[in-house]
């Protein structure tokens, strides 16, 4: 028996596990940071280091308290984050500035700029991410900040994806060549891959801004997948969370990529992982390139596979924006969710309100949604935005499996699916596949996996997942209400390229609108 944290860092608090080989899960602790954002910029969006490590040091305390233990009996701690998540520090490790978070899109000429060069010297890498190199991820960022902080440009010495961060501090790393950096970071956000020599060539970021003179060198290190140890808990990290000096911290990761584990995936499953934004993560033996797909990267999701990421950029996000719009939270606005039915609000709604991730890629879009009348409702707005994240789900899946990704399995995992059971249903309907939900909060016990591998209690990732992972509920599709989807689908699916993509055939709303309209009455009067 073994006792280890597992730490998962999201979009707006930190939740911390404390996990028992043989018992699971034995209490946890959630602690918000604040996101800092300005009304007057929507693409700003920035955390502070010193408040997310305040958050895990209260969280950690709560969450050992809550399993009515001592901090001394954990053995380990493992912890993911969200990215790309990207922090400029100095020679000594210390933060020049506050994290651009994932969701900071302030960087979108910059991708722009590192797309076009790619595409103009034949990067391999671009191909490997989609074909665009996405205004959320580090050299855009990296790029941005030193452009806009000429005063601080003399003292940046590094920059960390937060999971790196994160660990380097609890380890006291203060040399940031000695930092142990994770291959699912890099390797999503920052084109890092050992098919290519580690990153882009200086020559190619030297060739984008003369800014990125040596950067190739100073974001140099050991590049680790997490079954390898980042460091161990030092002293003054032990007594903030309340934990024993010493114990080990592996090579952290990104939030989605763990959860998926923590929620059971195996190869041949995919795992939607629906919070804020939705990450939808596979992983196989050998994967080919996922034109549109945003990253395949060896041992990013599982040390022995190669772990492949798509995605929504905004689905809770969405969600609380048409609720906070309507004066109310989302969870009073979900209440009576149940009482819809497939197609019936007559309205389609697409899932750009924060661009697109996957496959269009490309930041410029918003949220559209078709066929307002003058009596729809707020709730009417949610109900056809999760249909429409369903869709664009079934978009990506479908464009997955084209390039021979095994979606044998569809798993909900993150936050939402967990609150919403209308949301499961939906999706099984669209999807016309049965949906498994995890019965129970998955987020961080991704974390307690690598962690107990960490503390050599269990020798291998699946070992630990037999041990930790809740049992799923399945959610079989309603014939009914999926059969109206099959008439919906390809009409949104038409709807999503002709409206996103300028080498698609064209739409006129004159054709759709009667077409989502006679489906909503017959729907309505069945
Ligand atoms: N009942 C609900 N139905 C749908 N979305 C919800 C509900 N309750 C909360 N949300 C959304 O869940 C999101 C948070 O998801 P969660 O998985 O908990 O966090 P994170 O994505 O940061 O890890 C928020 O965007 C919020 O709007
Ligand atoms: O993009 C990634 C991971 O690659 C996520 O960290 C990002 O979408 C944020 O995820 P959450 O929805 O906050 O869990």
């Amino acid at each position: 028996m073994a006792i280890v944290a597992g730490v998962d860092f999201g979009t707006l608090s930190v939740r911390v596990s404390i996990v028992d080989s043989e018992r699971g899960r034995l209490g946890s602790a959630v602690e918000e940071y604040p996101l800092h954002r300005k009304r007057e910029d929507p693409d700003f969006a920035t955390q502070a280091h010193e408040d997310h490590m305040r958050a895990l040091a209260s969280a950690t305390r709560k969450a050992v308290a809550a399993a009515a233990l001592k901090g001394e009996q954990v053995e380990a701690i493992a912890l993911d984050t969200t990215g790309s998540s990207v922090i400029p520090v100095d020679a000594q490790m210390q933060p020049l500035n506050e994290y651009y978070l994932w969701c900071d899109h302030r960087a979108k000429k910059e991708a722009q700029e590192i797309t076009k060069l790619a595409h103009a010297e034949g990067l391999e890498a671009i191909e490997w991410c989609g074909g665009v190199y996405s205004h959320e991820w580090g050299f855009a960022k990296l790029l941005h900040w030193l452009r806009n902080n000429e005063e601080k440009r003399g003292q940046f010495a590094s920059a960390f994806e937060h999971c790196d961060m994160v660990a380097a501090t609890l380890c006291d790393i203060t040399d940031p060549k000695k930092v142990k950096r994770s291959v699912c970071a890099m390797g999503h956000k920052w084109m890092w891959n050992p098919k290519w020599d580690g990153l882009p060539p200086q020559e190619f970021l030297s060739k984008l801004d003369p800014l990125l003179d040596g950067v190739r060198e100073k974001l140099n290190g050991e590049y680790s997948t997490s079954d390898a140890i980042a460091g161990h808990l030092s002293a003054h990290w032990a007594e903030q969370l309340g934990l024993r000096e010493g114990i080990p911290v592996p090579v952290g990761a990104f939030d989605a990529h763990w959860d998926a584990l923590g929620a059971g995936c195996r190869e041949g499953d995919v795992v939607n992982v629906v919070g804020t934004s939705t990450c939808i993560i596979a992983m196989a033996k050998k994967a080919e390139l996922v034109p549109g797909v945003c990253g395949v990267v060896p041992g990013s999701v599982h040390p022995q596979y190669t772990g492949i990421e798509a995605g929504l950029s905004a689905t809770g996000d969405i969600f609380e924006a048409i609720a906070r719009r309507a004066g109310v939270k989302v969870s009073e606005l979900a209440k009576g969710l149940e009482n819809y039915r497939a197609g019936q609000t007559g309205l389609l709604r697409l899932s750009w309100d924060n661009g697109d991730r996957t496959v269009l890629v490309n930041p410029e879009l918003g949220g559209v949604t078709l066929g307002w009348n003058l009596i729809h409702t707020a709730q009417d707005e949610l109900f056809a935005a999760i249909e429409g994240t369903a869709f664009h789900t079934r978009i990506i899946l479908e464009r997955m499996a084209e390039h021979g990704v095994r979606v044998d399995r569809v798993i909900n995992g993150g936050g939402i699916p967990q609150n919403n059971p209308v949301l499961n249903q939906v999706y099984a309907n669209v999807l016309g596949k049965p949906v498994l939900v995890p019965s129970g909060v998955p987020t961080s016990l991704g974390s307690g996996i690598f962690a107990m591998v960490a503390a050599g209690v269990f020798k291998t990732v699946e070992e630990a997942q037999d041990a930790l992972c809740l049992d799923h509920t399945t959610i079989e599709p309603d014939p009914k209400q999926a059969a109206v989807y099959e008439q919906l689908y390809p009409l949104y699916r038409r709807v999503y390229f002709a409206l996103g993509s300028r080498s698609a055939e064209p739409v006129a709303l004159g054709d759709v609108l009667p077409e989502i309209r006679r489906i909503a009455a017959e729907v309505q009067g069945s």
